[in-house]
C-alpha cells in the first residue's frame, strides 16, 4: 500500500488528492448517468431493456418479465439451509430492534392562551429500495433498507435490483420473503433509479429512493433528488481506520481489505501514529490479499485507492480522518471511548478491536447504508425518518388569534403583505 508520512514535503498535496478523488468520481461519470435517465423519460420500458441487455446481459419480451413473483420469494425462504435461515432472522430481529428506536412520534401541545400547536409524521405512500447486485448480490442490503421502511409503515414497498444473465440470489429473495416485500423487479444500476424516479409502464414512480450501490447508481441518485427524495449518497464502501502502536496488523489489514473487496473505486486508508504498525499492516495487507476469492477488485482498490498514513500525533490522526468524514471508522486504540468526543464526521464508528466492521454490515443493528464521498460530514445513516414526513398543525381560538393577531398582521404589514394582514384583522374585527 502506499505509505506516506504527514511529515513529508508533499504530504499536504497527496492528501489534498485523497480528499479530490471521492469527489471527482461522482463528476466522471455523471455524463453517462444523465443520458441514461433521459432514455428512461423519453422510452421508458424500452430503455430498461437496451440497458439490461448491456449491463445485466439478458434479454426480455415482456416488461412484465422483470418482476419477480411472491412464490418465487416464499420458495426461496424454504429453501435455504436451516442456519442460513435463522442468521437471517437473527439479523432481522437485530436491525428491527435497533430502528424501532428511531421512530418519531406524532405531538400536540395545547398552550394556555387556545394556541394548539403539534406534528403530525406520516409515512411516504410509496419506498422504492435500489438493492446492489452487480459483482455481488446484498440479502443483507435488502434487510437494512426494507426493515426501516416497515417500522416507519411505509405501505407500499418497491424493490429494485440487478440480475446478472436473469439471476437472482436466493437469499435475497429470501429476506424479501421474510419481511413482505411484494414488489421487486429485476432492474440495476442507473435504469433502475431513474425508473424509480419518474416510472414506466412497468415500474412505478415512488417517492423516497434509498439503497446503496456503486458509483453509477450513487449518481444516479443524486441527479434524480428533487423529483423524488433519496435518503443520501451512497456510493462504492470506505474504511478508515485509526489506530495506535497497541493494535494489531493483522486486525487492521483485514478490515482495511474488506471493504477493498467491495468495489475497485472502494477506498480503505489507515491513519496511525505508529510507523513500525504502518509497515506490518502493508506486509499483511499483501499476505491476505493473494487469499481472497476477490482478489482482483480487492487490489485495484488497494493499489489506486488505499493508502497509509503516519501521523505525529493521535490528535493530528483524528483531524485528518474528520476532514476524510469516511464511510466506516474503525477506532483501535488502547482506550478507544476516549477519542469518540473528538470525532465529528463518520457514517459508523466501530470501537475496539473486538468491532470489525462487517459485524456491522449484517448483524449488529445499525443501518450499514451509510453516506460515502465525504458525505458524512452532513448525511446520516439510513434511518427511519428517511420513510417519514412531517406536517405541522396549528390551530387557534378566538383568544389565541386576540393574543397574536395584532403582531401577526404588523409582521405582515412591514413586509408589503396586505391581504395577509386583512386576512389575520378582519378576525380581530369580527371577534
Ligand atoms: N455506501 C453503502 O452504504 C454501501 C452498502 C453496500 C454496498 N455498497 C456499494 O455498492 C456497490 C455495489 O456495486 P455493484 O457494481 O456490485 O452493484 P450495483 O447494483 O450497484 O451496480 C450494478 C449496475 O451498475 C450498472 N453499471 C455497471 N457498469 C456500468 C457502466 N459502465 N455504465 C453504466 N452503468 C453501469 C449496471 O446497470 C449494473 O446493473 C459497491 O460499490 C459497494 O461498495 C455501498
Ligand atoms: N460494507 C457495505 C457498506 O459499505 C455493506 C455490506 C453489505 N454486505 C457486506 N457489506
Ligand atoms: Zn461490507
Amino acid at each position: 500500500m502506499k505509505i506516506i508520512n504527514t511529515k513529508d514535503k508533499n504530504f499536504k498535496e497527496e492528501f489534498e488528492n485523497i480528499l479530490a478523488r471521492a469527489k471527482s468520481d461522482i463528476k466522471d461519470v455523471s455524463k453517462i448517468v444523465t443520458n441514461i435517465i433521459d432514455e428512461i423519460i423519453e422510452n421508458g420500458d424500452e430503455a430498461l431493456k437496451k440497458h439490461i441487455e448491456k449491463f445485466d446481459k439478458w434479454e426480455f419480451k415482456d416488461a412484465n418479465e422483470l418482476l419477480i413473483s411472491t412464490n418465487d420469494m416464499e420458495k426461496a425462504y424454504k429453501n435455504i439451509d436451516d442456519e442460513l435461515r435463522k442468521s437471517l432472522h437473527t439479523a432481522y430481529d437485530r436491525i428491527k430492534a435497533y430502528h424501532e428506536k428511531q421512530l418519531p412520534k406524532s405531538w400536540i401541545d395545547f398552550e394556555d392562551n387556545g394556541t394548539i400547536l403539534g406534528q403530525k409524521v406520516t409515512p411516504v405512500d410509496r419506498a422504492g429500495l435500489y438493492i446492489p447486485g452487480g459483482k455481488a448480490a446484498y440479502p443483507s442490503s435488502l434487510l437494512m433498507n426494507a426493515i426501516p421502511a416497515l417500522v416507519a409503515n411505509v405501505k407500499e414497498i418497491v424493490v429494485c435490483t440487478p440480475a446478472p444473465n436473469n439471476e437472482v440470489n436466493e437469499l435475497l429473495l429470501a429476506a424479501c420473503h421474510l419481511c413482505g416485500v411484494s414488489k421487486v423487479y429485476k432492474v440495476g444500476g442507473a435504469s433502475a433509479v431513474a425508473a424509480m424516479a419518474y416510472g414506466t409502464k412497468t415500474i412505478p414512480k415512488v417517492d423516497v429512493i434509498t439503497g446503496p450501490g456503486n458509483i453509477f447508481v450513487a449518481t444516479a441518485k443524486k441527479l434524480v433528488f428533487g423529483e423524488v427524495n433519496i435518503d443520501m449518497i451512497a456510493g462504492p464502501s470506505e474504511i478508515g481506520i485509526l489506530a495506535d502502536k497497541n493494535a494489531k496488523a493483522n486486525y487492521i489489514a483485514i478490515d482495511l481489505l474488506s471493504q477493498a473487496e467491495h468495489d475497485e473505486m472502494a477506498s480503505s486508508i489507515l491513519i496511525t501514529t505508529c510507523e513500525d504498525l504502518a509497515r506490518k499492516t502493508d506486509i499483511e495487507v499483501e499476505t491476505y490479499l493473494s487469499k481472497l476469492e476477490r482478489e482482483t477488485i480487492a487490489r485495484k482498490s488497494i493499489d489506486e485507492r488505499g493508502a497509509i498514513i503516519i501521523a505525529r500525533d493521535m490528535d493530528e490522526a483524528i483531524e485528518l480522518m474528520n476532514d476524510i468524514a469516511p464511510e466506516h471508522l474503525e477506532v483501535m486504540t488502547e482506550n478507544p471511548f476516549e477519542l469518540l468526543p473528538y470525532i465529528k464526521h463518520a457514517g459508523a464508528i466501530f470501537l475496539g478491536e473486538n468491532t470489525p466492521e462487517p459485524i456491522g454490515d449484517y448483524i449488529a443493528g445499525p443501518n450499514h447504508t451509510l453516506p460515502t464521498g465525504g458525505t458524512a460530514k452532513f448525511y446520516s445513516p439510513l434511518n427511519v425518518e428517511n420513510f417519514l414526513k412531517k406536517s405541522s398543525i396549528i390551530s387557534f381560538s378566538k383568544k389565541a388569534i386576540q393574543s397574536l393577531g395584532e403582531p401577526c398582521a404588523l409582521l405582515a404589514d412591514t413586509e408589503g403583505l396586505t391581504a395577509h394582514a386583512k386576512s389575520v384583522r378582519v378576525r380581530l374585527e369580527n371577534n
